[in-house]
C-alpha cells in the first residue's frame, strides 16, 4: 500500500504524469555525477522510459546496480568510460547532458568554458554518429556557449536539426514560480513565469508581466525578484561553500523538461517549455522562449510574447552578451 502510494505520489509530481505508455530510451552522460545521479532516479520512475542508458567516466557500475533495483518499468544499463560512449548513446531518443564541472565560488559559468568544452563536443561528435535522430538537451554550463558547440559538431557531421537540440533552463522557470509563489502566498504547481534570453546573469529574463495568474510588484520589489532568479545559482555555490553548484532543484527541472521532452515525442499535445535553442526571434542566434514540443522535438516557437517596457530593455542588453558567448562556442568548434 506505501509503496504504491509512494510511486503514485513521484510520478504524478508536476509534468511527470503520463497516461500513454510507449518505448523510450533516454541515456545520461554525466549520470554518476551531483545531478546526473537524482536525475537518473527521477527518470526512473517514468513509465514513458523502458530504458535508462547511464554514462560516465567513473562510478557508473554502482550507480547502475542500484537504481535497477527499483520496482519502476526502466531498465538500467551503466556504461563507464569513452569506450563504451558509442554504445550507451545508440538508439537514444533523448541524450541528456550533465557531464562536466561545476563552479566553485568565485566563479561565473563562463569559467568552466575551458573544462567542459571539450566534454560537450566529445558527446555532440558520438551523438551524431550514435543516435543522430536523438533530441539533445543539454544541462552542462555554460549552456550560453556549450549548445553552440554541439550545433557546430552536429552540423560538421551533417545531422544537425536545430528542432532537436536544447540548452536546459527549466531551473530558472523552475526558481521563479517558487519565488513568485513565496512572495504572493500562492501555491508554486499553480504559478508559471516562463523565462527568456539564456542562462547566465543578466541574459535570464524572468516575464513577470506574463506570469499567471497575474501578479504585480512595486518597482522595487519587482527588481530584487529578478536579481534573485538571476543570481540564485550563485545563491547555491556561495551556500554550498565549494562542494559545487545546485545538483537537485537541478535534477528535478531537469527531469521536468526530460519528460515534457518524452511526451511531445509520445504524441501529447499542449507540452510547452522555455529552453535556450536556436532560433530567430531575437537577433542572437540562440535564445530561450517558450517552445510548443512535439514528435519531432519543437514543434513551434512560441516567441517572446507582449514585453513590458522594463522587459524590453533587459532583452537589449542580453543579446550583445549572447552573442559573445555564442561566438566562443562557435570559434572553439573552428579552432579546435
Ligand atoms: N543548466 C542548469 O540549470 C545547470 C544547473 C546546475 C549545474 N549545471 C551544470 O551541470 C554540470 C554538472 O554539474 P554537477 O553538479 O552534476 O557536477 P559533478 O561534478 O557533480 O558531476 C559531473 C559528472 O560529469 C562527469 N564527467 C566529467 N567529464 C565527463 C565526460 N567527458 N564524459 C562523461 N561524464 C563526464 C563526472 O565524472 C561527474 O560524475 C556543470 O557544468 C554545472 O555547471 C547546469
Ligand atoms: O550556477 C551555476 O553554476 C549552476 C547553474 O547554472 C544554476 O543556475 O544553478
Amino acid at each position: 500500500m506505501f509503496s504504491r502510494l509512494l510511486r503514485r505520489t513521484l510520478i504524478s509530481t508536476r509534468n511527470f504524469s503520463t497516461s500513454k505508455h510507449h518505448n523510450y530510451k533516454v541515456a545520461i552522460a554525466g549520470a554518476a555525477g551531483g545531478i546526473g545521479q537524482p536525475l537518473s532516479l527521477l527518470l526512473k520512475q517514468s513509465p514513458l522510459i523502458t530504458e535508462l542508458s547511464l554514462y560516465d567516466i567513473v562510478h557508473t557500475p554502482g550507480v547502475a546496480a542500484d537504481l535497477s533495483h527499483i520496482e519502476t518499468t526502466a531498465k538500467i544499463a551503466g556504461f563507464m568510460g569513452p569506450e563504451n560512449l558509442k554504445q550507451a548513446l545508440k538508439g537514444a531518443d533523448l541524450i541528456v547532458v550533465a557531464a562536466g564541472l561545476p563552479r566553485k565560488p568565485g566563479m561565473d559559468r563562463d569559467d568552466l568554458f575551458k573544462s567542459n568544452a571539450c566534454v560537450v563536443r566529445e558527446i555532440a561528435e558520438v551523438t551524431a554518429e550514435s543516435a543522430p535522430k536523438a533530441l539533445l538537451a543539454i544541462i552542462t554550463n555554460p549552456i550560453n556557449s556549450v549548445v553552440a558547440i554541439a550545433a557546430e559538431v552536429l552540423k560538421k557531421a551533417g545531422k544537425y536539426d536545430p528542432k532537436r537540440l536544447f540548452g536546459v533552463s527549466t531551473l530558472d522557470v523552475v526558481r521563479a514560480n517558487t519565488f513568485v509563489a513565496e512572495l504572493k502566498g500562492l501555491c508554486p504547481l499553480e504559478v508559471n513565469v516562463p523565462v527568456i534570453g539564456g542562462h547566465a546573469g543578466a541574459t535570464i529574463i524572468p516575464l513577470i508581466s506574463q506570469a499567471t495568474p497575474a501578479v504585480t510588484f512595486p518597482p522595487d520589489q519587482l527588481q530584487a525578484l529578478i536579481r534573485r532568479i538571476q543570481d540564485a545559482g550563485t545563491e547555491v555555490v556561495k551556500a554550498k561553500a565549494g562542494a559545487g553548484s545546485a545538483t537537485l532543484s537541478t535534477a528535478y527541472a531537469a527531469a521536468r523538461m526530460a519528460i515534457s521532452l518524452v511526451r511531445g515525442l509520445n504524441g501529447e499535445q499542449n507540452i510547452v517549455e522555455c529552453a535556450y535553442v536556436e532560433s530567430s526571434v531575437t537577433e542572437a542566434k540562440y535564445f530561450s522562449t517558450p517552445l510548443l514540443l512535439g514528435k519531432n522535438g519543437i514543434e513551434k516557437n512560441l516567441g517572446l510574447g507582449r514585453l513590458s517596457d522594463f522587459e524590453q530593455d533587459m532583452v537589449k542588453k542580453a543579446i550583445p552578451v549572447l552573442q559573445k558567448n555564442i561566438k566562443t562556442g562557435e570559434d572553439f568548434v573552428i579552432n579546435n
